[in-house]
């Protein structure tokens, strides 16, 4: 078990399921209910056929929240969009294996920025395609769904990535994450096989409890 799955994972509440009519009430209250990271999924309409919102939602809801920013970018070439990203107040900004041809350079634009970096890959990328960058990243993100969309199933393949990239980190110190159809009831399993933190969108902002008991129910 990685250590930081030994104590518990970090839950990360992507607001992609929260009311957007009310965000800065919604970031609040996740970070009240005990949630260290908040997951701000960007969409380009390109890359995923879905927009969302860019750096200026980033910059709005940045006085609102004390957690880590955490920004996952699906969009086609994300380095001009980085800069703008890392001005709105971003801790963390991952971008995707599938987003660039240029991916070394591109975790270098993140770091020089002070942020950390991270990289994700699609349900239908091998972990393999990570195998160059895993010795200069902060964390890896398994999608456990296809990219676009909040409240989709997971894909339970994902586990097995995540039980490979545990078993490929050997020393390296990134974080194993997960995103996408992440409930209760495969939390534990994903942390048994080595995931550090979970992303949950529709499991925090839609499920049964408050958003105190769905957190907890995650942390399991
Ligand atoms: O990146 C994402 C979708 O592309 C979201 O982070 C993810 O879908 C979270 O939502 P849910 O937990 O409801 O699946
Ligand atoms: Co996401």
């Amino acid at each position: 078990m990685s250590p930081l799955a030994s104590h518990r994972p970090i839950i990360a509440p992507s607001i992609l399921t929260a009311d957007y009519a009310h965000l800065a009430r919604e970031v609040r209250a996740v970070h009240d209910a005990g949630a260290e990271w908040l997951h701000l999924d960007v969409m380009d309409g390109v890359f995923v056929p879905n927009i969302s919102f860019g750096a200026d939602v980033v910059r709005k809801l940045r006085p609102h929240s004390a957690a880590v920013f955490d920004l996952h970018l699906m969009v086609l070439d994300p380095a001009a969009m980085i800069p703008s990203i890392v001005a709105a107040g971003a801790d963390r900004i991952t971008i995707h294996v599938e987003g660039t041809i240029h991916l070394h350079r591109i975790i270098g634009q993140i770091h020089d920025a002070g942020l950390k970096a991270g990289v994700a890959i699609n349900p239908g990328t091998p972990v393999a395609a990570l195998e160059a960058v895993t010795d200069i990243v902060d964390q890896v993100l398994v999608m456990s769904v296809n990219p676009g969309f909040g409240g989709q199933s997971f894909i339970a393949s994902s586990l097995d990535k995540v039980a490979a990239l545990r078993e490929r980190r050997g020393a390296r110190q990134y974080l194993i994450c997960v995103d996408g159809g992440v409930k209760p009831d495969n939390a534990a399993a994903l942390v048994e096989a080595g995931a550090d933190m979970l992303v949950a969108g529709s499991a925090v902002f839609q499920g049964a409890g408050t958003y105190a008991e769905n957190i907890a129910a995650l942390r399991g």
